[in-house]
């Protein structure tokens, strides 16, 4: 299996070049990086890390598109999105792991998936995955009596807040409870809010450090809470989690999925 991936030079990019190159059955395509980018230009190998023989880096992802079965985006949102339509022009499976994206831009993504085969996961490991799950099924059992919060931790680069696994969580506690994030989401408070409105279902964001990843869901009750958490110990989680997935992808039907698809949940 070729896989190409968008953002080879990033965090995410580097070590799920790495992954591939661990992979059985799994072959580099090529990689992009910016125009310009003192990346270009450079062995995938090289700039990963490891030994062996490997594509060097161009900043044309058409070519990439058209060298891989499958492509890893881990970039920005506008990068995403337009990687999505060159996806779909060149019929190639497009793995997406990006956040912070719009719902015009998930519309695109929906848009290029009536061609290819598209995983779309904000988390690509497999306990956050579970945890989606377990979130629907216990915000289902309790009622609004029960105020729902989610806290997030990540490192000091992170872009965008809340992360896209709390929105994720967020959205499974509205399914279950039958209402929607949109109705019911309170993504930052400041000021004099007033008291908490029954049914609000709210987010905290913390930035710092190098954390990757930890996941908090508060269901907070009269005399009692639960607290159901995810920490994530190393980003090899989600290298692993888009490995799989483009494996999973490659050669399917065209449609939108998501991990629970991939991992069989
Ligand atoms: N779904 C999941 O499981 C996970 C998702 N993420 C998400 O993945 C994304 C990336 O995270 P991370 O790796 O930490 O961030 P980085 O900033 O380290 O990596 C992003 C890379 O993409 C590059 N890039 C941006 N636009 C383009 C483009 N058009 N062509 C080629 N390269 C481009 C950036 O280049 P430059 O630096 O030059 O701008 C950078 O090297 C984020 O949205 C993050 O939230 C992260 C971890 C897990
Ligand atoms: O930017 C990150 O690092 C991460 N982003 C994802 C998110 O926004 O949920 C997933 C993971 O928590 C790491």
């Amino acid at each position: 299996m070729k896989i190409g991936i968008m953002g080879v030079a990033g965090i995410m990019g580097r070590m799920i070049a790495k992954q591939v190159h661990q992979t059985a059955n799994a072959a580099l395509a090529g990689g992009t990086v910016l125009p310009g980018s003192a990346e270009e230009g450079i062995e995938i190998a090289k700039l990963c890390g490891f030994d062996a023989e490997s594509p060097t880096t161009v900043s044309d992802a058409a070519t990439v598109f058209a060298a891989a079965d499958v492509v890893i985006d881990f970039t920005s949102p506008a990068a995403t999105v337009a990687h999505a339509g060159l996806a779909a022009e060149s019929g190639t499976a497009f793995v997406v792991g990006t956040t912070g994206l719009t719902a015009e831009d998930e519309a695109r993504l929906a848009e290029a998936a009536k061609s290819i085969p598209l995983v779309y996961a904000p988390n690509m490991s497999l306990g956050v995955n579970l945890l989606f799950d377990l979130v629907k099924k216990v915000s289902a059992a309790l009622d609004e009596s029960f105020d729902i919060e989610i806290v997030e931790m990540h490192h000091r680069r992170k872009v965008d807040a809340p992360s896209g696994t709390a929105l994720g969580l967020g959205k499974a506690a509205a399914e279950g409870r039958g209402v929607t994030l949109e109705e019911k989401g309170v993504l930052s408070r400041e000021g004099v809010t007033g008291p908490r409105e029954d049914g609000q279902i709210g987010f905290a964001t913390l930035r710092g450090g190098d954390v990757v990843g930890d996941h908090t869901v508060i269901f907070a009750g009269p005399n009692e809470r639960i607290e159901l958490t995810h920490k994530a110990a190393s980003r090899e989680i989600f290298a692993a989690g888009a490995v799989k997935a483009s494996l999973w992808a490659a050669g399917r039907k065209p449609g939108l999925y998501a991990m629970p698809d991939v991992l069989g949940l």
